[in-house]
Parts: structure tokens; C-alpha cells; sequence
């Protein structure tokens, strides 16, 4: 148990239909993420990805089940600095420069402003845009907007974190930047990652652990582990064959 930092317990999840009726969503899901590794959620469109994500920020309450995170059931924890959430879009305030933006994942720390500041500028040079601290969005590439939103997401040095669909707008060569910072960032801080994708090549080049969702109402159809080393080859023969394969199992 000492190695797993959030487990899903039976997590079941219905919505309200505004036509009438319940729309089951998720079934019985389990899952184990051990701590420091990462973790990939794939499946159909509408198997619940984003909703299981959710569930474990603490944004969407389940139906049935539980989320015990490092052995103590979810409660208030989502609002936890120790967890961040980066979404689809990067969300960046247009009236903030990058380093303001990257604030706004302190804003709600008890910390000195030197400590903010110190703590800003580190994590803007981590993601390769110490340069471009008073750099408004809009004077932004679209790489560089997404390295300042995962800048804001890990600021807060948290130990977790979620990311739905992060990378999916940017253009594939950016695309592999991100992933290669994503790797490289979480070796470096220690963190856990949990992220959904429709793109089975990013989950198997990112993840340790691949999670496989039936059709909904979302399962857990399988739990595919990926063994191959970091930094992994997306042409190479040995990841052609897991992306196949998955792809063969969706
Ligand atoms: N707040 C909500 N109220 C009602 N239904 C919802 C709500 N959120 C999601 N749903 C429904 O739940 C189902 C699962 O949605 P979810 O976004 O979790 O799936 P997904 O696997 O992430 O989908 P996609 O791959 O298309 O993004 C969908 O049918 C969706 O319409």
C-alpha cells in the first residue's frame, strides 16, 4: 500500500439526463497508481475518461466507490496544493505576462513574495522560458502558451499531476517537446502523473501504465504496463507493436 498514492475503489458514476433517465458512465472502476509513475487512460470517446479524471481531483463526486489518496479518503483534498490539474486548453489570463500567469498557481499558498518570486522564476527556467517572464499570451507560440500553463501546474511543486488531453491542439513536433518535458519533469520533481488521451502514441510513449477503458459504461477493459526505457523511440519496432496493439484492444 506504502507505494500506491491514490487508489480507486469501485468508483461508479451515473449523470442525469435532461431528457430524462440516469446515463451510466462509469462501472466498478479499480485502479492502483503507484507513486512516481505514470499513468495513461485511454478509450472510446465517451467512456468516461475526463469524468474518472475528475472524480480524482475532486471536481465530479462519485456515485459509488472511493478515492483514497496515500491511504486517506478524498475529502476537501482537491483544493490541496499537492495536486494540480492542467486542462485541454491552456487557460492562460490574456492581461497576465508568463510569470504572472505562473503566480496564479501560488495565489492561494501562504508564502512570502520572495518566495514566489524565487519560486516563479525557477519554474519558468525549468520549462525553458526564463527569457519570456514579461512576455504577455498573445507574443506566445503555442508551445511556449503550453509550457507556461504547465509551469502554473507544477509551481505549486505538487506531487500529483492530472492533465486531460494537455497536448492534443498543439502540432506534433511541439507535441513530442511537451512529452519530453513532461518526462523529464516528473523524473526531476518526484511527481505522479495521471493523464487522458485519445492519442495512443502519447500514452505509450509517456506512460508506465496504460489503463484501457470499455465503452461505456467505462470499465477497466485492461491495465497494459509498459517496460521500454525513457526516452522512447515513437518509430522504434518495440512501440510500433504496442501502439498496434492497443489500438487493436480500443
Ligand atoms: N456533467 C455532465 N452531465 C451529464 N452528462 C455528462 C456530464 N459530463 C459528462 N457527461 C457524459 O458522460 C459521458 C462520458 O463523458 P466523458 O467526457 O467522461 O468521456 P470521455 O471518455 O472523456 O470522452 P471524450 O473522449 O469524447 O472526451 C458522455 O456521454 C458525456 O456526455
Amino acid at each position: 500500500m506504502s507505494d500506491v498514492v491514490i487508489r480507486l475503489h469501485g468508483i461508479s458514476k451515473w449523470f442525469k439526463r435532461q431528457s430524462g433517465g440516469d446515463l451510466h458512465v462509469l462501472a466498478d472502476v479499480c485502479i492502483d497508481v503507484p507513486r512516481h509513475s505514470k499513468l495513461a487512460i485511454v478509450g472510446a470517446s465517451g467512456s468516461g475518461k475526463s469524468t474518472l479524471l475528475n472524480i480524482i481531483a475532486g471536481l465530479v463526486e462519485p456515485d459509488g466507490g472511493r478515492v483514497v489518496f496515500c491511504g486517506q479518503p478524498v475529502g476537501e483534498r482537491s483544493r490541496s496544493p499537492s495536486m494540480t490539474y492542467m486542462f485541454q486548453d491552456d487557460r492562460l489570463l490574456p492581461w497576465r505576462s508568463a510569470a504572472r500567469n505562473v503566480h496564479f498557481g501560488l495565489e492561494s499558498l501562504p508564502l512570502s513574495k520572495a518566495e514566489r518570486d524565487r519560486r516563479v522564476a525557477e519554474t519558468l527556467a525549468m520549462v525553458n522560458l526564463g527569457e519570456f517572464a514579461d512576455t504577455f499570451p498573445h507574443e506566445l507560440s503555442g508551445g511556449m502558451r503550453s509550457r507556461v500553463a504547465l509551469a502554473r501546474s507544477l509551481v505549486s511543486q505538487p506531487s500529483i499531476l492530472l492533465m486531460d488531453e494537455p497536448f492534443s491542439k498543439l502540432d506534433p513536433s511541439i507535441r513530442t517537446q511537451m512529452h519530453d518535458e513532461v518526462i523529464r519533469l516528473s523524473q526531476q520533481l518526484g511527481m505522479t502523473v495521471i493523464f487522458v488521451t485519445h492519442d495512443v502514441e502519447e500514452a505509450v510513449v509517456l506512460a508506465e501504465n496504460v489503463v484501457v477503458l470499455s465503452p461505456r459504461p467505462g470499465r477497466v477493459h485492461s491495465i497494459v504496463p509498459i517496460t521500454l526505457p525513457y526516452p522512447r523511440d515513437p518509430l522504434s519496432t518495440e512501440m510500433n507493436a504496442m501502439v498496434r496493439d492497443l489500438r487493436r484492444v480500443i
